[in-house]
């Protein structure tokens, strides 16, 4: 993964795509923007996609503060050029021929706040944003980080279906930070090596919108009901436990950007045609009622290449779903409803 990627490079500036072994230099072109890069998880955002060898272009944009995050990434050696764009004139520029779009642009939560909170000031921040990518790259794969996640990728959906953009395989709500979560409370609890744990998480991004599969995880272990309950509320509610602790300096930003970089690193692979890559993400699904839905999905040379099923849910995952299907249902709509005001 993105952790052995990083070490190849940095070791022998070798980057492995599809099986094969590429010198940095060789590995095809790709462009990567961070919008937002100036930011609490856009800087490390910034300097994970920079320490990957599959970018060779690196697009730093933010309203302000870009330049000198971008001067400061591109002294590292690795294969990347960096540019910083500041202010919506250099937008266009950032984003012309762009591969993937990561967009970690926007305010986050206090303590007492939902994400939902976030919905006044980061809908229209989303909006402007996806409208300069349905103009300048409407190619390129979409990566929303921005909360509320369960609205903002609705919103870009309608934006893009309003350029004639649309193309439901290049959208993707970033819930990676749901899984890394799931794996390491998972690890603890199961005594087992967090290295070799997996574990899908479906549904949304936000409180029981998020539902953690642990009767899925690997390897297994024997937990009691009642740590099962607990490691699904702590999954649930790992970030207000991060936006609590920061004491209203903001949420999660570091492992966020651990998360953006791993599913970035991701959708880098499917689109090199590297085989079997498989992430959960919030993507336009058929596999519930609902018209967008994360679950796992496997990436490649066009983004999606197929959504994934739920498999088997034990009696408390069934309940979960059927309890989150309200709140995700009605979040969507909001996101539908505010683009085409
Ligand atoms: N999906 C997830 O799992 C997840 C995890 C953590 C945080 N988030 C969300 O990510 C967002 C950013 O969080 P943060 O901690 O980095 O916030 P931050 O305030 O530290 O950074 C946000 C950055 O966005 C920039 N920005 C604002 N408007 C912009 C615009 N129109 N164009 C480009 N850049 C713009 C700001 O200048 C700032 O640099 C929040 O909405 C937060 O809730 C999502
Ligand atoms: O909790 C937040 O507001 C930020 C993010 O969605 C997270 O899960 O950490």
């Amino acid at each position: 993964m993105l952790r052995s990627t990083i070490q190849a490079s940095l070791r022998q500036g070798r980057a492995q795509v599809n099986g094969r072994s590429f010198s940095s230099g060789s590995a095809p072109h790709r462009k990567v923007a961070v919008l937002g890069a100036a930011g609490g998880i856009g800087q490390p955002l910034s300097l994970l996609m920079k320490l990957n060898p599959l970018v060779s272009q690196l697009s730093l944009y933010d309203i302000a503060g870009t330049p000198g995050v971008a001067a400061d990434v591109s002294h590292i050696n690795t294969r990347s050029e960096v540019t910083g764009y500041v202010g919506e004139d250099q937008l266009g520029k950032a984003l012309e021929g762009c591969d993937i779009v990561i967009i970690p642009a926007g305010v986050p939560r206090k303590p007492g706040m939902t994400r939902d909170d976030l919905f006044n000031i980061n809908a229209g921040i989303v909006k402007g944003l996806c409208t300069a990518i349905a103009k300048y790259c409407p190619n390129a794969l979409v990566n929303m980080i921005s909360n509320p996640v369960n609205s903002t990728v609705p919103i870009a959906s309608e934006v893009f279906k309003k350029a004639g953009t649309y193309d439901e395989k290049r959208l993707f709500g970033v819930t990676t930070l749901d899984v890394v979560r799931a794996k390491t409370f998972y690890a603890g609890k199961a005594n087992v090596n967090v290295s070799e744990v997996n574990v899908p998480v479906v549904g949304g991004h936000a409180g029981i919108t998020i539902l953690p599969l642990f009767s899925q995880a690997t390897p297994t272990a024997n937990l009691s009901d009642e740590v099962l309950t607990a490691l699904t509320k702590r999954t649930q509610d790992g970030g207000t436990e991060v936006v609590e602790a920061k004491a209203g300096k903001g949420s999660a930003t570091l492992s966020m950007a651990y998360a953006g970089a791993l599913f970035a690193d991701a959708c880098l692979k499917g689109l090199n045609g590297v085989p079997d890559v498989v992430e959960c993400s919030f993507v336009q699904s058929s596999i519930t009622e609902l018209p967008f839905f994360a679950s796992k999905v496997r990436l490649g040379k066009n983004g999606v290449e197929e959504v994934l099923g739920l498999g088997a849910l034990s009696d408390y995952e069934k309940q979960g779903l059927e309890a989150l299907l309200p709140e995700l249902k009605s979040s969507i709509e909001k996101g539908i409803k505010f683009a085409n005001q």
